[in-house]
């Protein structure tokens, strides 16, 4: 990935946009989502579980703005920003404002229903502060009413006053399309950052290892200790075109193995089986994926496995 990077820039010419634009929002507004969505694939994960979201993640969606002029959109996906106790906590909200910093925009992702005013106020009180474009998300306009939106949009807009307003559903596509081509328009003339068919910056090591963390929130929900992390342990292209993917799910408790196992290893197997089949169509090649659990206490302290994850280490 990183020596396609070189050919990007130059090779487009004159007449093309790129800019940044954040993503922000409490956990579970729908972000990774909606970068998704305006992306066109997958590149984030997403569950009902708050803060799935760790480490900062480019997504990279490419338009055409209205005259026609090809456009790169990078979308920093962050992690919910919430009120941070745990060391993990602090690096990711770290992460969340580095990805804002010096965007051509800001997107704040509401979701009208839960929308978690403790800790969706205090983002408002400092997005109000920042020199970048602002723009309200109204998310979920699938699953709310409408007059509730509008009230809504109203309120948060008289805090912060907002350059502008989106009611999407980012879930079924709905105003997608039409803020995706607002975004377009707002991009500044300048070469591309990436290559036209990439997609996200994340390693493929480490995409896997987030495809198998989503497996674990999907099969496990509520029995899921928040304390658990996936250590991506190799990643070996093999002669015949498939690839051999070794990781390791780390826990914080003895106690909590039995429940990622399941009986008789019916669990894992599951987890495994599901994740495999996701990654061999994200890849588009054959994946054999190896899975273990580790119990490692106090892992959420462990420095060199913040980096693997892309965190930065926070005191
Ligand atoms: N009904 C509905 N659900 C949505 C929509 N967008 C997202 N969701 C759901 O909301 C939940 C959270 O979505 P995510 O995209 O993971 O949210 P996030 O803001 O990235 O969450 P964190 O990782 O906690 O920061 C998931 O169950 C999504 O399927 C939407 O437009 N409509």
């Amino acid at each position: 990935m990183d020596e396609s990077a070189n050919d990007a820039p130059e090779a487009m010419g004159t007449g093309t946009r790129c800019g940044v634009v954040a993503v922000l929002g409490a956990p579970n507004a729908g972000k990774s989502t909606l970068v998704n969505s305006l992306v066109g694939q997958k590149v984030a994960i997403t569950s009902p579980k708050a803060q799935t979201t760790r480490a900062r993640l480019l997504g990279i969606a490419l338009a055409e703005n209205a005259a026609g002029e090809p456009t790169q959109i990078v979308l920093a996906d962050t992690p919910g920003i919430f009120a941070p106790r745990r060391r993990l906590d602090r690096a990711m909200v770290n992460a969340a404002w580095e990805g804002a910093d010096e965007a051509d925009a800001i997107l704040l992702v509401v979701d009208p229903i839960k929308q978690r005013r403790h800790e969706l106020m205090p983002l408002i009180e400092t997005l109000a502060q920042r020199p970048e474009r602002r723009i309200l998300v109204i998310n979920k306009v699938d699953a709310s009413k409408k007059e509730a939106l509008l009230v809504l949009a109203q309120d948060l807009d008289a805090q912060a006053k907002f350059d502008e307003i989106f009611f999407v559903s980012a879930l079924t596509g709905d105003g997608v399309g039409e803020l995706k081509a607002h975004l377009a328009s707002l991009m500044p003339e300048g070469p591309w950052l990436y290559p036209e068919d990439q997609v996200s910056d994340a390693s493929q090591r480490l995409l896997a290892a987030e495809i198998t963390r989503e497996q674990l929130y999907l099969q496990l929900r509520e029995e899921l200790p928040y304390d658990s992390a996936i250590r991506p342990e190799a990643y070996v292209e093999r002669p015949d075109g498939s690839v051999e993917i070794r990781q390791q799910i780390v826990l914080g408790r003895d106690s909590q193995k039995p429940i990622v196992l399941g009986k008789g290893g019916a669990r894992i197997k599951a987890i495994g089986e599901a994740s495999r089949e996701e990654l061999s169509k994200l890849l588009g090649q054959k994946v054999h994926l190896f899975l273990h659990v580790k119990v490692q206490e106090n892992w959420a302290e462990d420095k060199e496995l913040y980096e693997v994850l892309g965190l930065d280490w926070v005191k």
